[in-house]
């Protein structure tokens, strides 16, 4: 175990809540709160672990009562951070638990940086590198399928496989050096560039695939960004509230209701996304508007799938066919909507317009049409291919830069043997490979990265 001092932060979000926690880890997180604590004669020191204790959080040095609170007492190593942990549940609000925890700090405690309970769950060895980035993960979740991703990342499903392509090269880097050190036969030197050869494009292989999974990873991590735009009155803000089933956005007769971004998470047959209900897009004199119809653009610019909303009552226009224009930079769903009312547009125009994207009518007056809108979003994102829920995916930026790292260093590896380069640069190759994604477990990284990943969390975790 390694020597860290005692840290203290609290745990819980600030703001009003029935209870707040303060939690407490390190050598002497027992004895630090137990300064503080009273209940009769008890002592936290010899409590069981494992345990809650109801008591007061008393100043020892002025004997003023701070808060009535209970104190759960957990020893290493089966704690959260495998140090001796000590969690203060104390009265919500933010004045008792500051006040709380100031007293503890000054009892002996630091106060924790972003993210150091769980880098002490790191730099313990209850978790790998992974492991805690998905902690973060779970925490900013914000549909189920995000949170089913972390969670399985959180149970090692990601750093078990790349422990296990991390033996292969080993078990292959081994094999080299008991060839050239005990060279049994002639062939040696083929033998082993063979080896290097079919070990190299296997592992690349399984890393391809696990790339491939990026994609949709990272939509499941962070939900499929989608515009959902279209001129004023078209029914896009009722689009929004249909599809997350609240009524979210303002609906009115009057064109222009929506001025500022909506933003929602919602899960679409299994696909998450990230919705964004816009202002509608027209030539305005209206300050306010204007500045809506800029903030619509760059919402359109930047999402990734768009729901083009047109009312199908409505002859098109030609603001109709400018926005088409500016949604084909990214995949998009037409929706013509307002099929309660009698048919105006021209559906052939349409057709041409789409240019193979799909085209749904619905009414958000009578709910016609919602299931194929919801199933045209889902055949856009699964693409005919079947998901698993239970497949192991890469959601992370870093972790898909090093797998590209690592593709390229077997491409080195497997240059070289094509150009027969001497077997020792070609083990340095391998053994990048290696390296690299030891990195993704953090079995190999330097403490500036791990400074950089844990400050991204938040405080208390
Ligand atoms: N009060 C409280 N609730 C909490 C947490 C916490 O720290 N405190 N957690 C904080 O995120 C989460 C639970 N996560 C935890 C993960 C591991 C261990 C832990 O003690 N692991 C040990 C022993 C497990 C066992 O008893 O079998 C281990 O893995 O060695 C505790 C909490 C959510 N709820
Ligand atoms: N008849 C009919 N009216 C609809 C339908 N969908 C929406 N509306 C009505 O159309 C009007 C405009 O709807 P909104 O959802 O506010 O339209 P919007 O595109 O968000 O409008 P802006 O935010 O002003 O750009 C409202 O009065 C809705 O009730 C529909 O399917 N049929
Ligand atoms: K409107
Ligand atoms: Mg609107």
């Amino acid at each position: 175990m390694l020597e860290f001092d005692t840290i203290a932060a609290i745990s819980t979000p600030p703001g009003e809540g029935a209870i707040s926690i303060i939690r407490v880890s390190g050598d002497d997180a027992v004895a630090i709160v137990n300064k503080a604590y009273q209940a009769g004669k008890k002592s936290l020191e010899m409590v069981d672990s494992h345990t809650i204790h109801y008591g007061h959080i008393v100043n020892p040095q002025t004997n003023e009562m701070i808060d009535e609170v209970m104190v759960t007492v957990l020893r290493a190593p089966k704690t959260f951070t495998r140090e001796d942990c000590v969690e203060i549940n104390t009265h919500g609000g933010i004045v008792a638990v500051n006040r709380v925890l100031q007293l503890i700090l000054q009892l002996g405690a630091r106060l924790a940086e972003p993210g150091e309970f769980t880098k002490r769950a790191f730099l313990n060895g209850r978790i790998d590198l992974s492991q805690a980035e998905a902690v973060m993960d779970l925490i900013r979740a914000k549909t189920d399928r995000a949170m089913g991703l972390a969670l399985k990342q959180m149970d090692g499903n990601l750093s078990r496989l790349i422990r296990s392509l991390r033996r292969e090269i080993l078990d292959v880097l081994a094999q080299v050096e008991v060839n050239i050190d005990y060279p049994e036969y002639d062939d040696v030197e083929e033998m082993t560039q063979r080896m290097l050869l079919e070990k190299a494009t296997e592992v690349k292989g399984y890393v391809l695939q696990l790339l491939e999974t990026a994609q949709q990873g990272k939509i499941l991590r962070d939900g499929l960004s989608t515009a959902i735009i279209g001129r004023p009155n078209v029914g896009k803000s009722s689009l929004l509230n249909q599809l997350i089933q609240e009524d979210k956005a303002i609906v009115t007769n009057i064109a222009g209701t929506t001025r500022d971004i909506v933003e929602e998470y919602v899960n679409v047959k299994g696909v998450p996304l990230k919705l964004v209900d816009t202002a509608g897009i027209r030539e305005t004199e209206d300050i306010v508007e204007k500045i809506g119809v800029e903030r619509s653009r760059q919402a359109l610019s930047d999402a990734s799938f768009i729901l083009l909303v047109i009312n199908q009552a409505e002859p098109l226009s030609i603001e109709d066919e400018a926005l088409f224009e500016a949604a084909s930079h990214q995949p998009f769903v037409v929706i013509l909507n307002k099929t309660d009312l009698p048919t105006v547009v021209d559906e052939a125009r349409i057709t041409e317009l789409a240019q193979g994207n799909p085209v749904v009518k619905i009414s958000l007056e009578t709910q016609e049409g919602i299931d194929q809108l919801e199933q045209a979003i889902a055949d856009f994102f699964f693409s005919g291919a079947v998901v698993s829920e239970d497949a192991t995916y890469v959601s992370n930026t870093r972790h898909v830069a090093l797998l590209n790292k690592t593709v390229a260093a077997f491409d080195e590896v497997l240059n070289g043997l094509a150009n027969d380069m001497p077997v020792d640069l070609v083990q340095m190759d391998m053994t990048q490979a290696w390296t690299l994604l030891g990195e993704i477990t953090g079995d190999a990284v330097q403490d500036e990265l791990l400074d950089q990943l844990f400050s991204q969390f938040c405080l208390g975790k």
